[in-house]
């Protein structure tokens, strides 16, 4: 199973925890996006949105981290307690995915991306944005150890490569209390966090390189 991300990238750091905690060996294919190899025609041809995280699992070429989460879940997961097949507990952790997709990672990629990529300040209303979705965040969390209930989902690591990059910038997550309570277990109990955090300071030594 081949499979082409960046450290650099959340969505690629989510799928190398989750296949760690299944357990699933990846052929690894760095691609440097930042100096364009995905738009070279052979990974044009795998996946023509030209985007990491991309899989190809025995010719079945798969992209959206989200969407490869649960594909791994389902093809090769023990069991399914990372990607519950109760409708209802499946529901909330498809909610969260999409909330960790549109809302949070989306409220990196809007207030943060700008300041590191062009230097540019810190906009307020995409700030507000960011702490408005770390506010639900908090709120989901209330009474509960993980994102979508009392276990460790595909959620909580899609969530987990999300709220550990903002640590780029040193966000001070202990605001939320319930998010920091939750984080904290999280980094001890998922496989690769090690790795993830890796590609976390990664992204900080380019920021560091580039302001000197
Ligand atoms: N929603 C996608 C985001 C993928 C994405 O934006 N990937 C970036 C790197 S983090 C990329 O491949 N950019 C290069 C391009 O789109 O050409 C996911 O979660 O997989």
């Amino acid at each position: 199973m081949d499979f082409y991300y960046h450290p650099c990238s959340a969505p690629c750091r989510s799928v190398i925890m989750t296949a760690k905690a299944l357990g699933v060996e990846m052929n690894m294919k760095l691609l440097k996006v930042m100096d364009g190899e995905q738009l070279k025609p052979e990974f044009v041809e795998l996946n023509p949105q030209h985007c990491i995280p991309t899989l190809v699992d025995d010719g079945f070429s798969l992209w959206e981290s989200r969407a490869i989460l649960i594909y791994l879940v389902e093809k090769y997961g023990a069991d399914d307690s990372l990607y519950p097949s109760d409708p209802q507990k499946k529901a909330v952790v498809n909610q969260r995915l999409y909330f960790d997709m549109g809302t949070l990672f989306q409220s990196f990629i809007d207030a943060i991306y700008p300041q590191i990529r062009s230097k540019e300040p810190a906009d307020p209303v995409a700030m507000q944005k960011v702490d408005t979705a770390f506010g639900h965040l908090d709120t989901f969390l209330e009474d509960q150890e993980y994102v979508a209930g009392d276990c460790l989902t595909v959620a909580d690591i899609a969530l987990l490569a999300s709220v550990s990059t903002f640590e780029v910038v040193d966000f001070d997550i202990a605001q939320y209390p319930n998010v920091a309570r939750w984080y904290e277990n999280a980094k001890e109990v998922t496989p690769g966090w090690e790795e993830n955090w890796d590609g976390v300071q990664l992204i900080k030594k380019f920021i560091q390189d580039g302001n000197e």
